[in-house]
């Protein structure tokens, strides 16, 4: 069989992920990859500020504190807030591979309501590549780490390189990121994947 597919299961001639040499210690912070990102950036206010921290082979973990400004329903989180953390911790797996990649396809399941002061607790973890594609999974947890599932996805991300960013940018963030030693360090961090 021949032509695109989107499937969220690897083919079956799909390799493990390889988590790259350099990558960080287990229990080690990775800091944001942008400043401004919804996701991890500290200088969006309303943003979520994960704190990701690397696991065994190619995992991360994470917590996100739902607030006031993330409700959906009165009291309670946005499913498609939920969506961007479980999206974030996903992206954080490009820091273990050393490879950019952004998110084709996400498939997320709510399976608990998500209450505002609630910590969600996450584990995000790829477990297959081919070619350019990563297939990779989420939970989200309430209460702690063995908490019961309140959110989980299944995703597809896809391998890109950095003119990826800077011909879909707008030229004013692209042109202010390239100028920022801190970016342009995170930019060499992958330039350097064997
Ligand atoms: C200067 C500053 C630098 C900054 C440095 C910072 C870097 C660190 C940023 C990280 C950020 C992370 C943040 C969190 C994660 C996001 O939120 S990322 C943002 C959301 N995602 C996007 O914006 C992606 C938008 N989509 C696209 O740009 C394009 O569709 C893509 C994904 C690049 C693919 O396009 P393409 O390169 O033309 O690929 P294409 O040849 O069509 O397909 C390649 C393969 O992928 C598969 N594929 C394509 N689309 C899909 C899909 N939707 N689903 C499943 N499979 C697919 C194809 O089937 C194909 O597989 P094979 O046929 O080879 O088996």
């Amino acid at each position: 069989m021949s032509g695109r597919t989107t499937a969220l299961t690897p083919p079956a001639d799909a390799g493990p992920p390889v988590r790259h040499p350099e990558a960080p210690a287990p229990g080690e912070v990775i800091g944001a990859h942008y400043e401004n990102c919804f996701g991890c950036g500290a200088g969006v206010p309303h943003g979520l500020h994960l704190e990701v921290r690397a696991g065994e082979g190619v995992a991360v973990t994470a917590e996100f504190r739902v607030k006031e400004a993330h409700q959906g329903a009165p009291g309670l989180a946005h499913g498609g807030v939920l969506a961007t953390a479980l999206d974030e911790t996903l992206g954080s797996l490009n820091w273990l591979t050393r490879v950019i990649a952004v998110t084709g396809r996400l498939e997320t399941d709510f399976l608990l309501p998500v209450p505002v002061d609630s910590v969600l607790y996450l584990e995000a973890e790829a477990v297959a590549v081919h070619h350019r594609k990563i297939y990779c999974t989420a939970t989200g947890r309430l209460g702690g780490p063995e908490g019961p599932v309140a959110v989980r996805a299944d995703a597809v991300f896809i391998e890109v390189k950095v003119e990826h960013f800077i011909n879909h940018g707008r030229p004013a963030e692209i042109n202010a990121a390239l100028a920022d030693p801190d970016q342009v360090k995170v930019v060499r961090a992958f330039e350097v994947n064997p």
